[in-house]
């Protein structure tokens, strides 16, 4: 594969409300799009959406990243031998991150690939979507050959009061959505009591219910409100106590309602790997191909994991169609489809494209069988 022209394109997300969260409140997400074409006018695409909060780089430093990485790109890439890059995904060492094709000239080597995960994870993903397009396979084929062509998708309540919830609630199992997820703590206890209340009355017994923490309460405040809110009836919770704490975790775990998520101590590598040595504590890794700097690196993460008997999912970084569509390609990927995907949140948008094959239909995205990501 030898790339022939690039092109890098600031995208700004305008948010038609403002979504509220433990850790801060978003309005506008600011991006970037890489294109990349190939010697027989192909055209690979890879989103960059840095999310500080989640410990990736600035804006600003995933433009000069990419930049870089772009000027590095005009070089010749060898095509992986015929045959190569088909069948187990990352944990095949034939499409192993380290040797796919990446333009690793000065400062794109390993350090990059954690310094900015987020300019990694575009032109990964850019490049990946030319080579699934060369070997004229989806990009979860390319990933694994045995990936499902449907995704399930949690939809992401954001209303305010809980009547409104219940409405969105209602709204969004209507839709056909089965598994709903709502953000909970930065607020008192007893105010998202009554909206989960809300919620589970308002859907019945049958919606899975998953809530949303992100860090956002204390050991304590976490096994209080794992305990009032478990009564509901929780399928999971993502990221009850802050990032850096496994050891609160592992404590929780032992007599929370529910299984408990791993989010935002993903963006840690140290905390990640003692999750994965303790893999009793937290079941579930919530992957965020934008945070770990690609589909490749998630993938391996998520194999990693299912060796250890924990599961997984991914979810947006509140992106755009095209990061979003990468994910739904990895999502089909992971060695198990029993989690809902958090990629239902293009009704955020102010500008989200009308009719994309990624817009979830009755809960679920079916994975287009065009050869590569499948956007247009
Ligand atoms: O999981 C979903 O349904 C959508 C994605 C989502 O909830 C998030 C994306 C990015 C940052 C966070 O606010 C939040 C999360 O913590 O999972
Ligand atoms: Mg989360």
């Amino acid at each position: 594969m030898r790339i022939t022209k690039t092109a890098l394109h600031a995208l700004r997300l305008e948010m038609v409300h403002p979504l509220k969260t433990a850790r801060g409140t978003y309005s506008a997400r600011e991006g970037f799009v890489v294109r990349l074409e190939d010697e027989e006018g192909r055209v690979g695409q890879g989103e960059a959406m840095p999310l500080e909060e989640f410990g990736t780089e600035s804006p600003a430093d995933c433009e000069r990243a990419l930049k870089e990485g772009l000027n590095h790109l005009e070089r010749s890439i060898t095509p992986l031998p015929p045959g190569e890059g088909r069948g187990e995904g990352a944990t095949d060492p034939r499409l192993d991150p380290r040797r796919l094709p990446l333009p690793l000239g000065e400062g794109w080597g390993e350090g990059l690939q954690t310094r900015t995960p987020a300019a990694r994870h575009a032109v990964e993903q850019a490049l990946l979507d030319l080579e699934a397009q060369r070997r004229n396979v989806p990009l979860s084929q390319l990933l694994a050959a045995d990936a499902r062509s449907v995704v399930h998708v949690n939809a992401l309540l954001g209303a305010a009061s809980p009547e409104a919830l219940a409405q969105e609630a209602r709204r969004a199992v209507a839709e056909g959505y089965e598994t709903l997820k709502l953000k909970v703590a930065g607020r008192p206890l007893a105010e998202d009591v009554t909206r989960l209340s809300a919620v589970r009355d308002a859907v019945g017994a049958a919606i899975r219910l998953r809530v949303d923490a992100n860090g956002g309460w204390t050991e304590e405040e976490a096994r209080a409100a794992l305990e009032a809110l478990g009564r509901y009836g929780l399928e999971l919770c993502e990221q009850p106590v802050a990032p850096e704490n496994p050891e609160a975790l592992a404590r929780l775990s032992e007599h929370s309602p529910c299984p408990l998520a791993a989010d935002e101590s993903l963006a840690l590598p140290d905390v990640t790997q003692h999750i994965l040595k303790h893999p009793e504590t937290v079941g579930i890794l919530v992957l965020k191909p934008m945070v770990l700097g690609g589909l490749l690196p998630t993938l391996s993460l998520a194999r990693e994991a299912a060796k250890r008997g924990m599961d997984a999912y991914v979810t947006s970084s509140l992106d755009g169609v095209i990061a979003r569509a990468g994910a739904a390609h990895l999502a089909a990927a992971l060695p198990s489809g029993r989690y809902a995907s958090g990629l239902g949140v293009g009704h955020l948008f102010k500008d989200e494209p009308g009719n994309h094959p990624f817009r979830p239909v009755q809960g679920r995205i079916q994975i287009p069988r065009t050869p590569g990501l499948g956007v247009n």
